[in-house]
């Protein structure tokens, strides 16, 4: 499979390339050139797959020469293996209609995990045969941050430096990142937001004092490899409810737009979904964008989930990609415009395109705890408060009959309740207990970094520290 930039003008890649990329060198993203397709029959033929063999069916196209069939079903299986449950990403029933997909049965308890640890062992795969190290940096709301450190702690050739915005992670979040001790890991606290943290980045990618004497590698869903994996879950949740004789729709926490364009790559690929639900919390860029075209940045607010506490949303770009007919010229100027005023208004052609697959919902703080709420109460479910926004999204929607009562609805369940224990009281009176696997994160150590948000400081510390 060859792989474009949405801006049109980056190398053509293949997929060992564009897994060591990350960022496009023209600021785009990358995407694959066509989408592979499964007919109705292969579909059915997926059911009773184990999850190890159904993520080697589905990305074995996007793989291509790059890996061998059995290294890439040996990645899965080993990459999988460490799940503690042994569908991986099991299907919870909530009521008729409902259901949640558990995604957080991994090391570091989010759905990162899924994508990050098949990620981590590509890069030591494709890593074997270079010389130069590869810096990972990357940005992290909390989740990103810890699986892609467990991914790659210890691992040979690879160093990680990962920056998160100070006092806006979940104790428990930052402490899964920074008790790690291997020498490998740095973590980066600023004194800003997750957004400053995400364009800094981003900006990192094309800055010479860096890239000259680096190989930089992102571990963001910028990485077109993060994104593969998550399509596999869509797939494994629709064939359990019937797919591809009976159509699912499914409910998305959004924030950087990296899951639920997981879910529309799936639809690409043949997979029948009914509907994309894209629900926000008070940062609501998204919801404004699909709702009324309008993509402006508004102010960054810390919220009860706080890994959605973004604005800037950076796959909402391959969504815009697609929407406008795959024109990169025109969206290389759209997005040249957006850089500059930080507001983008969606052409007629994308607002269609994106109103046939995706729906928008906001979710207040009030409305996110009386998700949780319910879902105890009537269910003896205990999520987490980005799970709730997805759940509010999804009964909101079927309250409102835009949704067929025949048609199943997934709310994909993000992260373990025990990472957002104040949330969790907060709504039902009692903390979820953090599962053994996580060890005792509060007699560990923690070490980091704290710097000003200022672009220089944190670039020059990452040049001074990464090992060449
Ligand atoms: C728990 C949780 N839910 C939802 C999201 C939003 O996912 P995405 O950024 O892929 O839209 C994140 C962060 O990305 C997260 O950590
Ligand atoms: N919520 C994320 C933000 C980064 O998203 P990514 O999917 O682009 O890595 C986090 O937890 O860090």
């Amino acid at each position: 499979m060859r792989y474009i930039s949405t801006r049109g003008r980056a190398p053509v890649l293949d997929f060992e390339g564009v897994t060591l990329t990350g960022l496009a060198s023209d600021g785009g993203l990358y995407l694959p050139e066509s989408w592979p397709q499964f007919s109705a029959d292969e579909i059915r033929a997926m059911r009773g797959l184990s999850y190890p063999e159904l993520a080697y069916e589905i990305m074995a196209p996007f793989v291509g020469d790059s890996l061998t069939d059995q290294e890439l079903l040996g990645l899965c299986q080993q990459a999988y293996g460490a799940f503690d449950h042994a569908a991986v990403t099991p299907l919870v029933q909530l009521d008729q209609q409902h259901w949640l997909l558990e995604l957080f049965h991994g090391p570091t308890l989010a759905f990162k995990d899924v994508a990050l640890q098949l990620l981590g062992l590509l890069f030591e795969k494709f890593l074997e045969k270079r010389e130069r190290p590869l810096t990972i940096i990357g940005a992290t709301s909390g989740d990103t941050g810890s699986a892609a450190i467990h991914a790659v702690a210890g691992r040979e050739g690879v160093e990680i430096f990962m920056l998160h915005p100070e006092g806006r992670v979940s104790e428990i979040q930052r402490r899964q990142m920074t008790t790690v001790s291997a020498s490998n890991v740095h973590n980066i606290a600023i004194a800003g937001s997750f957004d400053d943290a995400q364009s800094h980045v981003k900006r990192m990618f094309a800055d010479p004092v860096l890239t000259d004497t680096l190989d930089i590698g992102a571990v963001n869903s910028i990485n077109w490899a993060r994104l593969m994996a998550q399509v596999v879950y869509y797939f494994a949740a629709a064939l359990q409810l019937g797919a591809p004789d009976r159509k699912v729709a499914f409910s998305v926490p959004t924030g950087n737009f990296g899951d639920v364009f997981a879910g529309y790559v799936a639809a690409q690929m043949g997979l029948p979904v009914e509907r994309l639900i894209v629900a926000t919390n008070k940062n609501d860029i998204l919801a404004r964008a699909i709702r009324d075209g309008d993509y402006s940045v508004g102010e960054s607010h810390a919220t009860i989930t706080p890994s959605m506490d973004i604005q800037v949303s950076s796959n909402f770009e391959r969504l815009l990609f697609e929407a406008n007919g795959r024109d990169a010229e025109g969206l290389a100027a759209q997005m040249d415009g957006f850089g500059q005023s930080k507001t983008l208004a969606l052409d007629p052609m994308q607002r269609e395109g994106i109103a046939e697959m995706f729906s928008a919902h906001r979710a207040t703080p009030e409305d996110t705890l009386t998700a949780m709420r319910w879902a105890y109460e009537n269910c003896g479910e205990v999520i987490d408060p980005h799970t709730a926004v997805g759940l509010h999204a999804a009964c909101s929607l079927t309250m409102a009959d835009e949704i067929d009562p025949a048609i199943p609805v997934v709310t994909l369940a993000t992260a373990h309740p025990a990472k957002f224990p104040d949330a969790v009281e907060q709504a039902i009176g009692t903390r979820a207990d953090l599962p053994d696997r996580v060890g005792d994160l509060f007699a560990l150590e923690e070490r980091f970094e704290t710097l000003s948000a200022d672009y220089e400081a944190v670039r020059d510390y990452i040049s001074a520290k990464a090992t060449r």
